[in-house]
């Protein structure tokens, strides 16, 4: 099956946080690509990639980037499936340079902004998850198995010391 979720990021040196996206898909069974698209670096390939994006059968974008990080917003201005945006934790400013240049969207142009690093990035592919799930049931059910499975884990291990 071709790619449903595409999972973009400025940075090679982003891949440390958004290979947590790229696992948790892999976990759930979502057919999905990464790749490297900048909207500083690579402005024309970002357009061309968020042009093409409906037409290529992706349902949903997640745009991880650090810094200035334009980029889930530029790509959301050049597209109409949903971005989610996943701020990569900047060694200057931990994050929260990246965190404030992707939630602070003009109205018009939504970008789905989770939190900064590791955790935005696995939430952001849960969020596909549930996005994808009413089309595709099977991507709900894995979803809903991930969920169940984690508070098991949790009920299973109630003793903080044991590690
Ligand atoms: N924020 C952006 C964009 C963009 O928004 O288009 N392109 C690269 N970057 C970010 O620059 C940081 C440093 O990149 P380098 O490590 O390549 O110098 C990365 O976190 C990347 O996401």
């Amino acid at each position: 099956m071709s790619a449903l979720v595409g999972v973009i990021m400025g940075s090679k040196s982003d891949w440390a946080t958004m290979s947590h996206t790229a696992d948790m898909l892999e976990r759930l069974g979502i057919p999905h690509e990464v790749q490297v698209v900048s909207a500083h670096r690579t402005p024309d390939l970002l357009f061309q990639y968020a042009e093409q994006a409906e037409q290529r059968g992706l349902r949903v974008i997640i745009a991880g980037a650090g810094g200035a990080a334009h980029l889930p917003g530029m790509c959301a201005a050049k597209t109409h499936i949903p971005v989610l945006g996943v701020p990569v934790q900047s060694s200057m400013l931990s994050g929260v340079d990246s965190l404030l240049s992707i939630v602070q969207m003009p109205a018009g142009i939504p970008v789905a902004t989770l939190a900064i690093g590791k955790a935005g990035a696995v939430n952001a592919a849960l969020l596909a998850a549930g996005i994808l799930g009413h089309e595709f049931p099977q991507y709900q059910n894995a979803l809903k198995k991930f969920r169940e499975d984690q508070t098991q884990t949790v009920l299973d291990n109630p003793d903080p010391r044991d590690f």
